[in-house]
Formats: structure tokens, sequence, C-alpha cells
């Protein structure tokens, strides 16, 4: 049984890294952020905006810990998850963890230019952007830190993504 969970800061690339990971594996892929959107009908910045954050963190926290896992799968979570409840040791002790860090600059013009809104950062930009995501990251970065594996986001491949995984 071969689990692999995508960690990091949003923005990093999660979904579209672990989409094509999978692929390349020839692994199922599940989004867990998809997955709520699916359960509940709406996008999660709608679920957001009705329910509030708190209801968000605890229902992601259980379709994280109810998902029924095919054998081999590459489980892209959101930025938060792994900082609530005891989500991250939950992972660390049903599959492999993997950070995909990047630093808070490239992350700001990323979620910048980014096409699916992330209710977390309130519609900033700019300076005020840059400035979150620097604090937000700080906040965060001790629960990825606890990852198995750490990629550096900016270099990243497939093919280097599969290495590493290899070697898991
Ligand atoms: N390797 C990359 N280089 C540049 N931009 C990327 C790369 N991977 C993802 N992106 C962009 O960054 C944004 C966030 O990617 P996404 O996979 O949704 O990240 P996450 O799931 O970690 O929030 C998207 O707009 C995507 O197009
Ligand atoms: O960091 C966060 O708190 C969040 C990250 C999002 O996922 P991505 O990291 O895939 O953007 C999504 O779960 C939600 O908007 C909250
Ligand atoms: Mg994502």
């Amino acid at each position: 049984m071969s689990l692999i969970f995508l960690v990091g800061f949003m923005g990093c690339g999660k979904t579209s890294w672990g989409r094509k990971l999978a692929a390349g594996l020839d692994f199922t892929f599940i989004d867990l952020d998809h997955k709520l959107e699916a359960q509940v009908g709406t996008t999660v910045a709608e679920y957001f905006a009705t329910h509030g954050e708190e209801k968000f963190r605890l229902l992601e926290s259980e379709i994280l810990k109810t998902t029924d896992y095919p054998e081999n799968t590459v489980v892209s979570t959101g930025g938060g998850l792994p900082c609530f409840f005891d989500n991250m040791d939950w992972m660390t002790s049903h599959g492999q963890t993997l950070y995909i860090q990047l630093s808070p600059k490239a992350l700001a013009h990323r979620l910048e230019n980014a096409k699916t809104p992330r209710p977390v950062l309130q519609g900033k930009k700019g300076d005020d952007l840059a400035e979150f995501i620097e604090h937000k990251l700080a906040e965060r970065e001790g629960f990825y830190l606890k990852a198995t594996h750490h990629v550096d986001g900016m270099s990243m491949s497939v093919d280097g993504l599969k290495e590493v995984v290899g070697a898991i």
C-alpha cells in the first residue's frame, strides 16, 4: 500500500503536481479539496463564505480520515490541512508525506495570478498579499517541515518526484 500525501502552502503546486505524479506512477489521484467540493456540492470558496472556516476545517479533517484510499494513491491536500488538529501526524502515520517548498515571493507571484480563489487570502493583492503570505507561511511551516520528504518547488519534475517516491 503506497499512500503519498503532498503538503505545502497554497499555490506551491500540490494539485497540479499531484495529478502529474499520479499519472507518471500510474497511481490514483485524489485532491481532498475536490473531494470536499463534490461532497458538499459547492466550491471551497462558497463553503467558506456560507459556513465559515471552522466548519471547513472540521469537514476537511473528517474527509482526510474517512476516505477509503485505493492501494496506490497520490493525495493532494489543502494548504491549511496539515496545520489543524492532528492531521499532519495522521498523514505521517498512514503514508508518506512530501512537502513542496517554495519561497514567499514565488508563492505570491503564483497566487496573484491564480484562477482558483483562495478565501484565506481575502482578495489581497500586491504588497498586502506578499506580507500576508510571509506571516502565514512562518506560522504554518513548522507543520509542513514534519513531512518525511522535502522537495524544492522551483526545480521539480515528474522524474525527480518519481525518484523521491522510488526512494520511499
Ligand atoms: N511549476 C509551476 N510553475 C508555475 N506555476 C505553477 C506551477 N505549478 C502550478 N502553478 C500555478 O500555480 C497555481 C497554483 O497551483 P496548484 O497546483 O493549484 O497549487 P496548490 O494546490 O498547491 O494550491 C496555479 O495557478 C498553477 O497554474
Ligand atoms: O491554505 C489554506 O488554508 C487553504 C488552501 C486551499 O487549498 P490549496 O492549498 O490547494 O490552494 C483550500 O484548501 C482552502 O482554500 C484553504
Ligand atoms: Mg490545491
